[in-house]
């Protein structure tokens, strides 16, 4: 007698919560690998390649979710911020406007997954590269608004402080397009919608 074992056509309730925990998990993880300092108020870090990568491979929903299941973590005390940092004064110091961009980029990136499921083009780490420009792009707005306002920069010096990340969070979104574009292919029913 033989059994095939064939891949789930969707995600379950408890698929969905053991993965919006796993990718809250590597959003922590990647906040808390050593960090390099380049300037006194935001330092390079992984996290950008965490949060677009849970964008891209969980969708807009469950990617909001696992980011700001980690937020919540760093907020209660949890040392997952950039530097071991915690508590609610990360939350409203100079690296707070790239953690509010952090939550409007991962659902960037999710919803640019979702379309390109949609039309069979999820596996293509060059689409999901082109349409995470987007969301690095708001992320890296929205971390200038935060450093004028809590770093007390004037613009152009928030966006000098801003400026040194471009080429590696590029890089961050590369391997992001490649490994998420791997995952679906791997498992395809990912971004399959329960029924409701
Ligand atoms: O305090 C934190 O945990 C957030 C740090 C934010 C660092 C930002 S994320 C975008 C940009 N790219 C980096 O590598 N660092 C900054």
């Amino acid at each position: 007698m033989t059994s095939t074992t064939s891949a789930p056509a969707r995600t379950s309730a408890a698929v969905d919560l053991a993965l919006v925990s796993a990718f809250a998990a590597l959003a922590a993880v990647c906040s808390i690998l050593p960090a390099i300092n380049v300037s006194t108020f935001a330092p390079i870090t992984l996290q950008t390649f965490g949060v677009l990568l849970a964008g891209a491979v969980l969708g807009a929903r469950r990617g909001v979710l696992a980011i700001l299941l980690w937020l919540a973590l760093g907020a209660a005390g949890l040392p997952v911020f950039a530097n071991g940092k915690s508590g609610l004064a990360v939350l409203a110091g100079p690296t707070s406007g790239y953690l509010v961009g952090f939550v409007v980029g991962v659902a960037i990136m999710g919803v640019v997954a979702e379309f390109l499921a949609r039309r069979g083009q999820v596996s293509n780490p060059l689409a999901l590269f082109a349409g995470g420009l987007l969301a690095v792009l708001v992320i890296h707005v929205l971390g200038i608004v935060g450093l004028h306002l809590r770093a007390d920069l004037d613009w152009a010096a928030a966006a000098t402080v801003d400026g040194a990340f471009w080429i590696g969070d590029l890089i961050k979104l590369a391997a992001t397009a490649v490994v998420a574009a791997a995952v679906h292919r791997a498992f395809p029913w990912l971004l399959r919608r329960r029924a409701a």
